[in-house]
């Protein structure tokens, strides 16, 4: 299959090119815009804004299509979605009833994806720095496989288990030195990236697993980044790890279990997302003659396209002299980081009909955050909008709620899960109080700020 082209830089997509290609969100002449059969400003009445809302219906689609793609090939994969996208219990569990297991990369994850009731048996643990902690809390739950990602881990992962009479079904992540193509802060599986075992240092750390108690190896795995829109570096990547297995076999060593990873692209802007087909098209001609299980971690793919977050311009402020207006939100980077850490571009659609079809003007779309860097876009190509506008971020329901602080004492926003045309509150917003309301200050601080304490 050929690669889709990379996002190239131009006009921004008009409100008519964003509407084309999501086809649970709709605008309707009285409605406004509709996520599946719900207006986005009846949930923006009830509950104000900034507010997340994924689509169950969107989550089950893609879910269906990208198993499909893999069914068809005659060679099925399991689909561990990874939970640092979204962790919400609501998008896990529609999810696990399609029959997705879990990717997780923390103690933390690991207990969440157990309390949405996925099986322990359908969890891999990845992540760089797993403590001794959270690997006896693999090894009690009896998780799938634990994907070990250096030579000092497997050691720890070794005397941990032995101490629990317990052993380890370990994958070892092999990192490629192949460049994903994507953003500098989100590729994984270079030479000088953090994640996973040096290619030339798997196979004698195979043979090393293979002797140290408590661990059984079971496979290889391999992640090397996020939102890839092109085949060839998975192509490329695979084949590196077919190599391998080769190799490792040919020592007499056992190799069941590949976990091909995640990283699918989806189209923010006017990229051509990543295609399950042609994903499961590589694995296939690189992976699918070795006989072994096959696994995939994917986590924006089935998730980003899934959530929206409503927001409402809380005033339009006028720029310097000829340069264009600010329109200062009410969600912030606190809520939807992307756009400050990675420059990420994200669709933003006016919530009333009459407004989408006004004429489109050059704005910078700002938060209320006191950081610069609080920038939903600059220079964005937008329906003239005034104060009280309301608005849609899309493409939010991977790496958005989860990555949401509360700088600025801005409090989590409210979370909602729409299905056909039923719609509920999965979380609500988190009452300001809260934010202080574990703090502690000791008596010796009050002593000292009072006059008879000798302070101010
Ligand atoms: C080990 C691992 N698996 C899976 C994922 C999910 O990636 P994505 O959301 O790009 O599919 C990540 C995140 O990049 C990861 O680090
Ligand atoms: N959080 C990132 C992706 C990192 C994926 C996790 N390894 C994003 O929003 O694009």
């Amino acid at each position: 299959m050929a690669d889709t082209p990379l996002p190239c830089p131009g006009q921004d997509p008009s409100v008519a090119d964003l509407l084309a290609v999501r086809p649970a969100l709709s605008m309707h002449a009285m409605d406004g815009l509709v996520l599946e059969d719900v207006p986005l400003n009846a949930i923006a009445d009830a509950l104000g804004t900034p507010t997340w809302v994924m689509s169950a219906g969107t989550l089950r689609a893609r879910y269906r299509r990208l198993a499909n793609a893999f069914k068809v090939t005659g060679r099925p994969v399991s689909i561990h979605f990874a939970v640092k996208a979204n962790d919400h219990l609501a998008v896990l569990r529609v999810l696990a009833a399609e029959g997705a297991g879990a990717d997780v990369v923390s103690g933390g994850e690991l207990r969440r994806a157990m309390a949405a009731g996925i099986p322990a048996a359908k969890i891999v643990f990845s992540g760089v720095g797993k403590t001794a902690e959270e690997m006896r809390l693999a090894l009690r739950a009896g998780i799938l496989q634990i994907n070990v990602e250096s030579a000092e881990e497997l050691e720890l992962l070794s005397a941990t288990a032995q101490a629990e009479g317990l052993e380890a079904a370990v994958a070892l992540r092999i990192n490629p030195d192949v460049d994903a193509g994507t953003h500098a802060k989100i590729t994984t599986g270079l030479a000088n990236n953090k994640f996973g075992i040096p290619y030339n240092r798997a196979v004698e750390l195979y043979a090393r697993a293979a002797e140290l108690p408590g661990i059984r190896p079971v496979g290889l795995a391999m992640h090397i980044g996020s939102q890839i829109v092109r085949m060839q570096p998975y192509r490329t990547a695979y084949a590196r790890l077919a190599e391998l297995v080769h190799a490792i076999r040919a020592r007499g060593l056992v190799v069941e279990a590949l976990d091909c990873g995640g990283g699918l692209g989806i189209s923010y802007r006017d990229e051509t997302e990543g295609a399950p087909e042609a994903l499961a098209a590589a694995i296939h001609a690189e992976l699918g003659g070795l006989g072994t299980r096959l696994a995939i971690e994917p986590g924006r793919w089935l998730a980003g396209p899934a959530g929206v977050l409503l927001s409402t311009v809380i005033l339009r402020k006028r720029g310097y002299d000829g340069m264009p207006p600010f329109l200062v939100l009410d969600a912030a980077m606190n809520d939807l980081m992307r756009p400050s850490l990675y420059d990420a571009w994200h669709g933003i659609l006016p919530l009333a009909a009459q407004t989408a079809a006004a004429p489109v003007e050059t704005v910078h779309v700002v938060g209320p955050v006191c950081e610069s860097g609080d920038t939903f876009g600059h220079d964005r190509t937008l329906p003239h909008m005034e104060a009280g506008a309301r608005v849609a971020l899309l493409d939010c329901g991977a790496y958005g709620m989860v990555m949401s602080s509360t700088y600025n004492d801005r409090p989590l926003a409210a979370q909602v899960m729409v299905d056909g045309n039923r719609w509920a509150v999965i979380r609500p917003r988190q009452p300001v109080e809260e934010l202080w309301a574990a703090d502690h200050v000791p008596q010796w601080v009050d002593k000292a700020l009072t006059p008879a304490g000798g302070g101010l």
